[in-house]
């Protein structure tokens, strides 16, 4: 396979998407990956798979998530079209996507050691990605990988996020759970990451009124001119 390189510095590509709940941030990010032969890292499953462990353990309060988190085995598979998660041996690949999790998951992702220790983790398996890499998460263009040489911030309309939420669980939360998981979570998540507005040198899209090949169409064009 042809190898996706920045010609300027030789770097392997890395995209970095960010973007609140349901912006579209996942199905783009694996639509680029696939497109241009990129590997794919969903840094919020990592997120998720901690609150399952919390759940599964019956953990309260920011030292006992910290301790137990930080001190988890995660293993995350990186192919855009074979995605699985294992936290400690166990495979939450599934589970993790349940109401429960998302209601729960900012309560851990706001614990700064938890974000130090998977943040690092990110920070390798970017390294490790010889074929150039796109990332979506909350702080990838920001913290996590700000050098990326294509930086997107993807937003979308509140009233289009949660009903394209809600279509995805097709009836298994209430529209009331269901908006609770994506406006109060976004407001929870927001006090540990910047994804509320662009950073210097992102390039806003918003998904609101267009389908979802059109997104992978922009990305991939902006692929075409990276920063170097
Ligand atoms: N541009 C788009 N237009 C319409 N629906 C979309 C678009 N992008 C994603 N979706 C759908 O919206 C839902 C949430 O998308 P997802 O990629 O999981 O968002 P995020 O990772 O930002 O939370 C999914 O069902 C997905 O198929
Ligand atoms: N880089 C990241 C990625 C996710 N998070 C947090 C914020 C979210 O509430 C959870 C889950 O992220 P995920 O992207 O799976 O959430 P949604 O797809 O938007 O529902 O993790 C984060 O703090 N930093």
């Amino acid at each position: 396979m042809v190898t996706v390189t920045d010609v300027q510095t030789e770097r392997p590509l890395v995209v970095a998407i960010d973007g609140p709940s349901g912006s579209g941030k996942s199905s783009t990010a694996r639509g680029v990956a696939e497109r241009l032969g990129l590997a794919y890292l969903d840094t919020g499953a990592m997120y998720r798979a901690g609150a399952w462990l919390v759940a599964d353990q019956n953990l309260s309060g920011p030292q006992e998530i910290a301790e137990a988190v930080c001190a988890a085995d995660i293993e995350i598979g990186t192919d855009p079209g074979d995605f699985w998660i294992r936290i400690d041996g166990t495979d939450v690949t599934t589970a993790i996507r349940e109401p429960r999790i998302s209601q729960a998951v900012s309560a851990v992702a706001t614990v700064q050691p938890v974000r130090d220790a998977l943040i690092d983790q990110q920070r390798e398996l970017i390294a490790d990605a010889e074929r150039g890499i796109v990332v979506e998460g909350r702080d990838i263009t920001t913290v996590v990988a700000p050098d990326a040489q294509v930086r997107v911030l993807l937003v979308a309309d509140p009233q289009a996020r949660i009903a394209r939420r809600e279509a995805e669980l097709a009836g298994a939360a209430s529209t009331a759970e269901v908006t609770d998981q994506v406006i109060r979570r976004d407001r929870d998540d927001s006090t540990v990451a910047a994804f509320t507005e662009a950073a210097e040198g992102v390039t806003v899209i918003d998904s609101t009124h267009l389908g979802l090949a059109e997104v992978i169409d922009q990305i991939c064009s902006l692929a075409e001119k990276p920063t170097p």
